[in-house]
């Protein structure tokens, strides 16, 4: 069998402006392929821009983004969405679909423009893409479930499911934990892990990101301010400068990574 090498994803100088704002700001960054970074910083700081940006939702006003080299913007939608998932943050809860459904839809940047006869194999290999993406976002028992129904966190594990299904060369998801109970938090990101797909995460809760990211990027006001591994730029300093608030920084006992516990506010944040 022969084994793709995970995809490699890069940001070139990448700038959003809207009318006079500008949301992003020259931000060059190499994703590691195969690996999860997490995409963190305060409320506005650009990671949902950025995300989006790279999803090919946004076209950059400065910069491009390169999947394994390949301007990302210059590929059709159709072409985009056959490499690239992206979990938002908001899903659409009107969608008068089954949860089956929704999942299904992932499907949609594989299949023709037209309805063709299609053979066993081809079917076969639709239904246990289906049947991987549903056991590993753990969503098996929703799946005749009308969407609109689901709480906010069965949702977001549909929503995997539903990236899993485009067979991603990459995942993008935009706080994808926010609404899951901690055994699923733990779950999702494990399952995200275990699958070696280059991976870019906006996270808030720095435990989390500090666990299961390879590596992580910090933007403050549409900058990248720091980007490496977690037990490096996770630093009460850093953490101090960006969020404004004192922590304390030790090694987790089980896994060895950066355990932040937090002490109180910091009055101003302390960038210089
Ligand atoms: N269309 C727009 N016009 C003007 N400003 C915008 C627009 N879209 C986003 N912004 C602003 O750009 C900044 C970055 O927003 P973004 O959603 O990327 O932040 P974020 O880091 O994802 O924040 P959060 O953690 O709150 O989700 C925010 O100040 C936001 O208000």
């Amino acid at each position: 069998m022969t084994v793709t090498p995970p995809v490699g994803l890069r940001a070139e100088g990448l700038g959003v402006r809207v009318g006079g704002a500008t949301l992003l700001d020259a931000v060059s960054i190499a994703f590691r392929p195969g690996r999860i970074t997490g995409l963190l910083g305060p409320n506005g700081a650009g990671k949902t821009t950025l995300l989006r940006a790279v999803a090919g939702l946004t076209r950059p006003s400065a910069g491009r983004v390169l999947l394994d080299g390949e301007d990302l913007h210059a590929l059709t939608a159709r072409r985009r969405a056959r490499r690239v998932a992206f979990m938002e943050q908001q899903a659409d809860t009107r969608l008068s679909l089954t949860v089956r459904q929704v999942i299904e839809l992932g499907r949609t940047p594989h299949r023709g423009r037209w309805p063709v006869p299609t053979d066993s194999a081809a079917d076969a290999h639709e239904r246990s893409v289906v049947a991987d993406a549903v056991a590993a976002a753990d969503v098996g028992h929703l799946l005749d479930r009308s969407w609109p129904t689901l709480s906010g966190g069965e949702r977001q594990r549909v929503q995997l499911a539903r990236a899993l299904t485009q067979e991603p060369d990459v995942l993008l998801l935009d706080e994808p934990t926010n609404h899951l109970d901690l055994r699923h938090q733990l779950g999702f990101l494990e399952t995200v892990r275990g699958l070696g797909i280059t991976t870019v995460a906006a996270l808030h809760d720095l435990e989390l990101a500090a666990a299961y990211c390879d590596e992580v990027a910090v933007l403050l006001d549409g900058r990248l301010v720091a980007h490496g591994p977690g037990s490096e730029v996770l630093t009460s300093r850093t953490i101090a400068e960006v969020y404004g608030v004192d922590v304390t920084v030790e090694r987790h006992p089980r896994h060895d990574r950066p355990h932040i516990r937090w002490n109180g506010l910091l009055h101003e944040r302390t960038t210089p």
